[in-house]
């Protein structure tokens, strides 16, 4: 995948799957919601849970339209647009079509690639393999760091210092290192009561 992907001013997006669920994550944790999963990132996590989602000429071409419509056919009132990385796409038709039909429009983004769409809510969680843009770190409600070593702590620090005082900080340990990373979560939170550990409450749950 590439930056062709990013400037392309389309009436279509590739999407990998979408589900009505519970916010499992973050400040919206626990609030209903409409999950937009697009195709296409150019990060590559060593630990991502969705690599599925990496190659995106793997997922069908839906038009803005349709992808609006099933998306306002929820009670719900916040659509959240994830991936893959969902920068790699102009998101200005999708966010603004979203928000025409009353919903808020959230992101889930790595913050690599250039920022478009018109957001109610930004989560940027930082990578070491493909680093974020300063303009997504300018622009960020919440910033949620992984957590896979202990020296990712330090890392934090480094982007919460990079974003502005009134947003978030949520520490969320990778799922695989879970039982060894929550309990430094916890200890570092205590320590530095600025960040709140986050969960991936969908996964205890079993809900997508
Ligand atoms: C799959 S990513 C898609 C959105 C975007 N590419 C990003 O990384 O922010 C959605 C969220 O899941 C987190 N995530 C991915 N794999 C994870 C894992 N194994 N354990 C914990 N969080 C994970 C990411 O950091 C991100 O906050
Ligand atoms: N329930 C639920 N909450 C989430 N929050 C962020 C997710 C994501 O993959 O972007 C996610 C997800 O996949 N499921
Ligand atoms: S940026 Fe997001 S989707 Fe891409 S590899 Fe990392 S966690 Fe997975
Ligand atoms: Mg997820």
């Amino acid at each position: 995948m590439s930056a062709v992907l990013t400037n392309i001013k389309s009436t279509a997006l590739p999407v990998m799957e979408s589900f009505y669920t519970i916010q499992g994550e973050g400040f919206y944790q626990g609030h209903a919601a409409y999950f937009i999963r697009l195709g296409g990132c150019d990060v590559g996590c060593v630990w991502c849970d969705v690599k599925e989602s990496w190659d995106a000429s793997k997922h069908p071409s839906v038009e803005i339209a349709d992808i609006v419509t099933t998306a306002a056919a929820n009670p719900g009132h916040i659509a959240v647009i994830t991936g893959g990385e969902p920068l790699m796409h102009q998101l200005d038709e999708l966010t603004t079509a979203l928000q025409n039909a009353g919903l808020r429009t959230h992101i889930e983004t790595s913050g690599s690639s250039p920022l478009s769409g018109k957001w109610d809510w930004i989560t940027l969680s930082p990578k070491k393999f493909k680093a974020p843009l300063q303009e997504a770190c300018d622009a960020a409600n919440e910033l949620k760091v992984v957590i896979y070593n202990k020296t990712d702590f330090a890392w934090a620090e480094k982007y919460a210092a990079l974003v502005k005082p009134d947003c978030k900080l949520y520490l969320q340990p990778e799922w695989s290192k879970s039982a060894a990373m929550t309990p430094l979560i916890i200890d570092y939170v205590k320590a530095n009561p600025q960040w709140t550990l986050c969960l991936q409450i969908h996964k205890y749950i079993n809900v997508p």
